[in-house]
């Protein structure tokens, strides 16, 4: 029995000796973290974080918790996480140039063979890899042309004086917001339920709440952050009487149901109306897009699942993001007054009649359009991407002080590379005196012309496909608010703007939530 046992005890062991020694094997060697847990592995994001050394667990906040550490400041730009227990090992490069190389156009990298939001959601343009890929961007595409754009202008000013009345602000002089990230995501996932799918809704009866026994925006929320725990339960488990087993079925099985009955709700007005008539409903939502393909059938026909997976990406990418960049626009305006002035003095000469901002307006805040960016530096609302080796590669490590080419690691296919976006947007090289909020160091150029080291849409042919989208949702915002009010943060008795930043914004950020509760005061100008 003990023999049995020292036995099974050896095996595991060396089972685990070997995981190291081919995940060591496949990231070339290369210096880093060896860990229990790998960077994304889903037992490693559910346990706390550090156990012990032996038992090391980079956990889901690892990118933050490194740049607040200073562990990307190293002089060479790549490091590697390897884990013995759970979990794939990971090269993790924090440099514009590896980045160019990974996510750029070449056929070496791709997205993941085996990914979770597939797996979960139903294929979808996010998610997929090159060939299939192409199909999805080839029926989204058209979708997001200047109709949409001035379509979610439209609708952003519409649901701003909806909610300015419902909220009875038209009546106060001063307004506490003590939770930001709520106000900002229903706003944003109203925006992007009536744009991108026809689902409108009032501020009132919001979209995020419609009758479910969660709340659409409930739902959102805990299907990303239970992720981990759905990869992992078997179904049998949901039985069980456990809290958190409960908030996830119930959370994935409204949100499923709710999607599948829009879906049919899309199908027979698609199939019942004149789709030829440019102004039948929700003709130009994303949404009517996805349906047909689903519809007509032929080369570039999705299936069910696919339909599915496209309408979960566009809901959560189109929503949190955005509300991710409102909540830092809005803390740092509110921290840096004459930053908050420049652009109030923008907004004024720009509707300098006194009028609303029209969708035509929307490239002449220029200046506003620079602190959005700034925010995105500073606080990118997606802190990362991850991509797969198609083959055997040499990854070209450069100087990071330098962007001198340093030397090759030698990856073997199959290996994860993660790009870290903090060490990019906080490298001097590319942004001088990195920890400041400064605007002005964006070029009216740089804005459109995406700057090299800015990866808050991402990099490559993968790039975000909603860009425009949710910067004219931002930008509409943004102009509406700080036209009538003025932000204000509370800070503590004798503490600076940049105390404030670091203490409330900094070291509260997460990966997989974004900043921590952040509370604003407005004030009304007169
Ligand atoms: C401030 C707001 C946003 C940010 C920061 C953001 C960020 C990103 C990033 C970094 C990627 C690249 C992911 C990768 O390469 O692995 C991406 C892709 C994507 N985004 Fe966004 N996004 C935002 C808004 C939106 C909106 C409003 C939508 C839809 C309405 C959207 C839909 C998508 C989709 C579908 C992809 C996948 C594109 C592809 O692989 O072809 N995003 N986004």
């Amino acid at each position: 029995m003990l023999s049995a046992a020292l036995g099974l005890v050896a095996l595991f062991a060396i089972s685990r000796i070997y995981k190291l020694w081919s995940g060591l094997k496949g990231v070339g060697y290369a210096p880093g973290i060896r860990c229990a847990f790998g960077a994304r592995s889903s037992w490693g994001l559910l346990i706390p974080k550090r156990l012990s050394s032996f038992f090391y667990n980079p956990g889901s906040n690892f990118l933050w918790e490194m740049h607040r550490s200073g562990g990307f400041e190293t002089e060479m730009d790549v490091m590697t996480v390897v884990p013995w227990l759970h979990g794939d090992p990971v090269v993790v490069t924090s440099s514009m140039e590896t980045m160019q190389q990974v996510a750029g156009y070449s056929d070496d990298f791709d997205k993941l063979t085996e990914e979770n939001g597939t797996i979960l959601f139903g294929p979808n343009v996010a998610t997929l890899q090159k060939e299939t890929w192409k199909k999805h961007r080839r029926v989204l595409n058209p979708a997001f042309s200047k109709k949409l754009y001035a379509m979610v202008w439209k609708e952003s000013m519409r649901m701003f004086r909806d909610m300015v009345e419902t909220e009875a602000w038209d009546k106060k002089e001063g307004v506490d917001i003590p939770i930001l990230g709520d106000l900002t995501a229903k706003f944003t996932l109203s925006i992007v339920a009536s744009c991108a799918f026809d689902f409108r809704s009032a501020w009132s009866d919001s979209i995020s709440a419609a009758g479910m026994e969660m709340s659409l925006q409930k739902c959102l929320k805990v299907v990303i952050e239970d992720i981990p725990i759905r990869l992992l339960a078997p179904k049998w488990a949901y039985v069980l009487p456990f809290k958190a087993l409960k908030r996830v079925d119930t959370a994935f099985t409204t949100l499923f149901s709710f999607m599948r009955s829009q879906i049919a709700l899309r199908r027979e007005k698609i199939m019942s109306e004149d789709v030829t008539d440019d102004n039948t409903a929700g003709k130009i939502t994303i949404f009517n897009n996805i349906v047909k393909a689903n519809i007509e059938g032929g080369k570039f026909a999705f299936s069910e699942d696919e339909v599915v997976g496209n309408t979960f990406v566009m809901l959560f990418a189109g929503h949190e993001t955005t509300a991710r960049t409102l909540n830092g626009a809005l803390a740092l305006l509110g921290l840096y007054q004459d930053e908050q002035d420049k652009v109030y003095e923008e907004i004024k000469r720009v509707l300098s009649d006194g009028r609303d901002p029209e969708f035509e307006d929307s490239e002449s805040f220029t200046y506003l359009r620079k602190c959005i960016q700034e925010t995105m530096r500073l606080y990118p609302p997606a802190a990362g991407l991850i991509r797969e080796a198609m083959r055997d590669v040499h990854l070209s490590v450069a100087r990071r002080a330098t962007g001198e080419k340093s030397h090759d690691v030698f990856i073997k296919k199959g290996t994860q590379v993660l790009i870290n976006f903090l060490p990019i947007h906080y490298n001097p090289r590319h942004f001088p005196d990195p920890e400041a909020f400064k605007p002005s160091r964006w070029t009216d150029e740089s804005l459109t012309s995406e700057a090299a080291a800015f990866a808050g849409f991402g990099h490559g042919p993968r790039a975000c496909i909603g860009r425009k989208f949710s910067l004219a949702e931002a930008t509409c915002f943004l102009v509406m608010l700080l036209r009538d009010w003025r932000v204000e943060v509370d800070l503590a008795p004798g503490e600076t703007p940049q105390q404030w930043q670091q203490r409330v914004m900094t070291e509260q950020i997460n990966t997989s939530r974004g900043l921590g509760p952040i509370s604003i005061r407005l004030s009304r100008r007169h």
